[in-house]
């Protein structure tokens, strides 16, 4: 099947009927809730784009010869790398970066796991050969996906089987002839329900130890499996206008509560059966968490150049550009974004090709990268706040301005240096969702968490550092300092 429309992503929902739970009640179809109706057809958008420009977001199969999704790609030269990553820029910029998981995140570790799958074999060589199926059954269905990684926050003092009730967090229940039974809670699944299928694996930080053992699993089903419910938090999507919620209106993808309650998963789409050991090297040891952090630097710098402008159009509105403290806010930015396209180029341009001949982006780039925009992100939000200042929060509706009494009255009052009112108001309400509104306070704690507590993924990043070579350059430098070690030391 060659890559899917925006139609046949919202018909496979309409079909699949997943089970998807919202303020209390069962969904009946997704495609027509209004949590996630618009999402969807931002989503049905992205779709729709691989066949309004595919010569950069579709190529050809290697197997069957159809048009699949370019960021399904295994890429084999810089040059692939390289159109992947425009494909996923493509995709970006329809949302300014704020769609997080758009299908090409997932789609680039279905890849590497796909074809890096010797890991999996460890334990039976049938993981590895399942891993290489799925992938190319993904690639060839455009199957969208979400994915859980974390157990549920009881005790996070303890390991899952000292939990006081070990059975909350997922676990392998039972090995079947036909498969295995799982059973118990994961976190968070951001676009569960509104996708074709889920993706267990262990975390990319978080390592367990063998008597974790039975929470140790790696596997895919598609969401409409019997057993599995999505429990979504509240939306942030409140049904107003595009003019008055410009991205929460669109790009609310939603985060939900994984419940498998004794669900069956047939062998062919186990990957890891209980096994910590797999489980901990399993992203570092297929490249996924490369190829992924690939998608996300490329997605992120969408982001960021999407905030610079804002906050120059914002500047421009009020008049504030001339002011010293406005302008080193606005290079700032400037400078976070040239960073991160100083990695993105790294990570390019040094790209080797790996065992088994995946051209691989340059690790330490992008492992400083996605360690970095976490605890950059909340600081261009900060600027972006200290800007707006009142405006943010001087935002009437379109309804105001459409209202006869005060209409006028606000077009003409809150106008700005080179902006009428209802253009003014236009863009910062724009700024307000991106940082205060509740779309916008959730994108913050996205973009932190994104990839793991960036605590424990900075200690990561400490411990993997090369770091004799650079206690070398001290103790060389030291012993030519001209001096002689007095006898008696
Ligand atoms: C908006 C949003 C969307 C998300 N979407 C997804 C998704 O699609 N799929 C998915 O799998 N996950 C998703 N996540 C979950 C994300 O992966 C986790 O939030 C992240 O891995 C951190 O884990 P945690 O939330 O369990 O935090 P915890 O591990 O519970 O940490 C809570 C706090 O305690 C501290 N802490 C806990 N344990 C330790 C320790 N051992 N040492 C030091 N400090 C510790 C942490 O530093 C942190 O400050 C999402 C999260 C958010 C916020």
């Amino acid at each position: 099947m060659p890559a899917k429309t925006g139609k046949e992503y919202i018909e496979r929902l309409k079909k699949a009927n997943n089970n998807v739970y919202i303020h209390g009640e069962r969904v009946s179809d997704v495609t027509e809730h209004p949590a996630f109706k618009n999402v969807i057809q931002s989503m049905a958008k992205l779709y729709d784009l691989q066949y309004e420009k595919p010569e950069k977001m579709l190529y050809s199969s290697p197997t069957t010869g159809n048009k699949v999704g370019m960021t399904f790609l295994q890429p084999k030269t810089i040059d692939d790398l390289i159109a992947r990553r425009e494909a996923i820029t493509e995709w970006a910029r329809t949302s300014g970066g704020l769609m997080g998981r758009s299908p090409d995140y997932l789609n680039a570790e279905v890849m590497a796991m796909g074809v890096s799958n010797e890991l999996f074999a460890e334990a039976d060589p049938m993981f590895a050969e399942n891993a290489k199926k799925y992938y190319e059954y993904a690639r060839e269905n455009d199957i969208s996906l979400t994915h859980t990684l974390i157990h549920p926050q009881v005790n996070r003092a303890k390991a899952q089987h000292e939990q006081k009730d070990a059975n909350v967090a997922l676990h392998l229940v039972e090995k079947k002839k036909e498969g295995i039974i799982v059973d118990g809670i994961r976190l968070l699944a951001t676009q569960g329900g509104i996708t074709d299928e889920i993706l267990v694996f262990p975390s990319t930080v978080k390592k367990s130890g063998e008597l974790d053992d039975p929470y140790s699993i790696a596997f895919a089903i598609p969401n409409n499996t019997p057993g599995l419910k999505f429990i979504s938090r509240e939306s942030f999507d409140y049904g107003k206008s595009e003019w008055d919620h410009p991205l929460s209106s669109r790009f609310e993808e939603g985060d939900a509560i994984v419940s498998f309650e004794n669900v069956f998963v047939p062998w062919e789409r186990v990957f890891v059966c209980g096994n910590s050991s797999i489980c901990n090297r399993t992203f570092r040891e297929t490249n996924a968490v490369v190829h992924m952090a690939h998608q996300v630097l490329a997605k992120n710098i969408v982001k960021t150049e999407f905030l610079l402008g804002l906050a120059l159009s914002v500047m421009d509105a009020i008049g504030i550009d001339q002011f010293q403290h406005v302008q080193d806010k606005g290079a700032e930015i400037m400078m976070t974004l040239e960073t991160m396209r100083s990695h993105l180029y790294r990570a390019e341009h040094n790209a080797k090709l790996d065992k088994w001949g995946t051209m691989t982006p340059d690790y330490v780039a992008l492992d400083t990268a996605r360690n970095w925009y976490p605890r950059v992100y909340p600081r261009l939000v900060e600027i972006l706040r200290v800007l707006g200042a009142s405006g943010l929060m001087g935002i009437p509706t379109e309804a105001d301005f459409r209202n006869e009494d005060i209409g006028a009255i606000i077009h003409r009052g809150l106008q700005g240096k080179n902006l009428e009112g209802y253009e003014r108001v236009q863009l910062f309400r724009l700024a307000w969702d991106m940082t205060m509104s509740a779309f916008g306070s959730r994108q913050m704690h996205y973009e932190y968490y994104f990839f793991g507590d960036p605590i424990r993924m900075g200690m990561a990043y400490f411990d993997s550092y090369e770091k004799d070579s650079y206690k070398e350059i001290i103790r060389e430098f030291l012993g030519k300092v001209n001096t002689s070690k007095p006898s008696f030391v």
